[in-house]
C-alpha cells in the first residue's frame, strides 16, 4: 500500500459552466446565446437535446452549494452567461442577471467556498453572432465591457478570474471542425477567431490591472498530448504539430508575444493566413497570474501524409477508453504538464478541468462509478508526479460537479461526480464523490 500525498496548501475544487447546468434560458431577462440557436438546429446535438432546463441549477444553486460544502471543496469554478448580463451582448445591463450571480457568489462565500469565475464558457450572445461573432473585432470591445462590469460588480468577492475557457474549442472546434456552435468549417475563419479571442484576453487582463481588481486572472486552454509512435523524425514532427495546435498556438502569443512560426507556415500551406494588426501581439502578451489547464486525454500518433490537418494519424495502442470513447492516458497528463513547465517556466497552474465520462446509473440509491474513480486516481497520481518534477501546481478542480449538457453529445454523456436524473432533477452522489471527498479531507489517498 502506498500513499499519494499532496502539499498542505493544495487547493481542491469542482467545475461547471453556465449553459451546461443553469437552464432557465428565458428567465429574468436572459438573452439568447449561440448555444440556444445551435442546440435547436436539427442534427447538431444528439437527440436534439438543449440547455433549456439542463440541471436547473439556476433555481437549485443552494442545493448544489450544500453538496459542495459536504464535499469540502476550496474552490467552485463556474461560468457567467454573458447573455444574462447583456442580453444583446452590449448596451443595457440586465440587473436580474447580475442578481443571480450575486446570490450564487454570496452563498458560496457564506459556505466558505472560493468562487473561481470563468467569464466566457462558450455562450456568446446571439445578437453579437448576428454581427459576425468572434470574427468581428467589435466583439472584442463588447467582451472587455462585459468583463469590466463583472470586475466592478464583484470586486472583493470573486478573486479568481478566468477570461476564456478552451479557446481551441471556441475557435477550431467551432469554426473549422464545426462540431460546436456556431458550427462553421473554415480554417482561416477559425484562426482569426482564435486571434480575436487572444486579443480579448489580453485587453481584459489590461482592464483587470487598470481597475486594480483584487485577486488573480488567467485563462484556461485545453491541451491534449500526442506521443510519437517511433523516434522517426517524421513521427516526432507530426506529433509536434498536433500538440502545437492546442499548446503553442494559444500559449506562445501570451507568454512570448508571437505565434509559432512553424505552425504559421503550416497553416499558410493550407491556404489560411493570420490577420495580425499593429499592436495585437503586444496586447496579447500580458503577464498572467495563473494558467488554467484542462486535460482529458491523449494518444500515440505518427506521420501519415494527407491525414487530417497535420499529416498525423492516431495509433490505437489498445488503451482503455471512457464511455465517450476517449483514451485513458494519464501518462499524457504528466507529459503535457512537464512540457508546459519546460517551455513556459514556473507559471502557477490550476488544473481547471480533468475528468471522465462514465454513464453509470443509480441502483438502490447508489452509483458505482468505478471507472471514474480509477480515472481520478490515475490522473492524480500523474499530477503528483508532475509536482515532484517541479511543475507549479496550485490546485485541482475536477470536471464536473454534476452530470450536465455535454455540448454536441447532449445528455448522453455523463462527467459528473454527482448523478442528475434529468426527468426529476434529483441529485445522487456517486462513489467517486465520496472518494474525492475523502481525498480532499486527507489531502492524500492510498493506492
Ligand atoms: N483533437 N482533435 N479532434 C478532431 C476531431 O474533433 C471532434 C471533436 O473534438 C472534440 C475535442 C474536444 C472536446 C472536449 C470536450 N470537453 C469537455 C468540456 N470541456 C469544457 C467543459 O464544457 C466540458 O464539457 N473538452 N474537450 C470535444 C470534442
Amino acid at each position: 500500500m502506498s500513499i499519494i500525498q499532496f502539499p498542505k496548501d493544495m487547493k481542491w475544487g469542482v467545475a461547471t459552466a453556465s449553459y451546461q447546468i443553469e437552464g432557465a434560458v428565458k428567465e429574468h431577462g436572459r438573452g439568447e446565446s449561440i448555444w440556444d440557436t445551435f442546440s435547436k438546429t436539427p442534427g447538431k446535438v444528439v437527440n436534439g437535446d438543449n440547455g433549456d432546463v439542463a440541471c436547473d441549477s439556476y433555481h437549485r444553486y443552494q442545493e448544489d452549494i450544500a453538496i459542495m460544502k459536504d464535499l469540502g471543496v476550496d474552490y467552485y469554478r463556474f461560468s457567467v452567461a454573458w447573455p444574462r448580463i447583456f442580453p444583446n451582448g452590449t448596451g443595457e445591463i440586465n440587473q436580474e442577471g447580475l442578481n443571480y450571480y450575486h446570490n450564487l457568489v454570496d452563498t458560496l462565500l457564506e459556505n466558505g467556498i472560493e468562487p473561481m469565475c470563468t467569464l466566457y464558457h462558450w455562450d456568446l450572445p446571439q445578437a453579437l453572432q448576428d454581427k459576425g461573432g468572434w470574427d468581428n473585432r467589435e466583439t472584442i470591445e463588447a467582451f472587455v465591457a462585459y468583463a469590466e462590469v463583472m470586475f466592478k460588480q464583484f470586486e472583493g468577492k470573486i478573486k479568481n478570474w478566468i477570461t476564456f475557457n478552451e479557446p481551441w474549442c471556441v475557435s477550431f472546434l467551432s469554426n473549422f471542425i464545426g462540431a460546436h456552435a456556431p458550427g462553421f468549417q473554415n480554417l482561416e475563419l477559425a484562426m482569426n477567431v482564435a486571434h480575436h479571442l487572444m486579443i480579448a484576453h489580453g485587453k481584459t487582463v489590461i482592464k483587470f490591472r487598470e481597475l486594480n481588481t483584487t485577486g488573480q486572472i488567467g485563462y484556461a486552454p485545453n491541451v491534449e498530448w500526442n506521443e510519437p509512435y517511433s523516434n522517426k523524425q517524421e513521427d516526432i514532427d507530426a506529433c509536434k504539430r498536433a500538440n502545437a495546435w492546442f499548446i503553442e498556438w494559444f500559449f506562445e502569443p501570451v507568454f512570448k508575444g508571437t505565434y509559432p512560426q512553424f505552425m504559421v507556415e503550416w497553416f499558410e500551406k493550407k491556404g489560411a493566413r493570420l490577420n495580425i494588426q499593429d499592436g495585437d501581439m503586444e496586447i496579447i502578451n500580458q503577464p498572467i497570474d495563473f494558467l488554467g489547464i484542462n486535460y482529458y486525454t491523449g494518444s500515440v500518433g505518427r506521420f501519415a501524409e494527407g491525414e487530417g490537418l497535420f499529416d498525423q494519424e492516431k495509433v490505437d495502442k489498445g488503451y482503455q477508453k471512457t464511455d465517450i470513447g476517449w483514451n485513458i492516458y494519464p501518462e499524457g497528463f504528466y507529459n503535457v504538464l512537464c512540457y508546459i513547465k519546460e517551455q513556459y517556466g514556473d507559471v502557477p497552474i490550476y488544473i481547471t478541468e480533468n475528468g471522465s465520462c462514465y454513464n453509470d446509473e443509480p441502483v438502490n440509491g447508489e452509483v458505482k462509478d468505478e471507472g471514474r474513480l480509477n480515472y481520478l486516481k490515475q490522473h492524480l497520481i500523474s499530477l503528483e508526479r508532475s509536482m515532484q518534477s517541479g511543475v507549479n501546481i496550485k490546485g485541482y478542480l475536477t470536471w464536473s460537479l454534476l452530470d450536465n449538457f455535454e455540448w454536441a453529445e447532449g445528455y448522453t454523456m455523463r462527467f459528473g461526480i454527482v448523478h442528475v436524473n434529468y426527468r426529476t432533477l434529483e441529485r445522487t452522489k456517486k462513489d467517486s464523490f465520496y472518494w474525492y471527498k475523502q481525498t480532499i479531507s486527507n489531502n492524500f489517498f492510498e493506492i
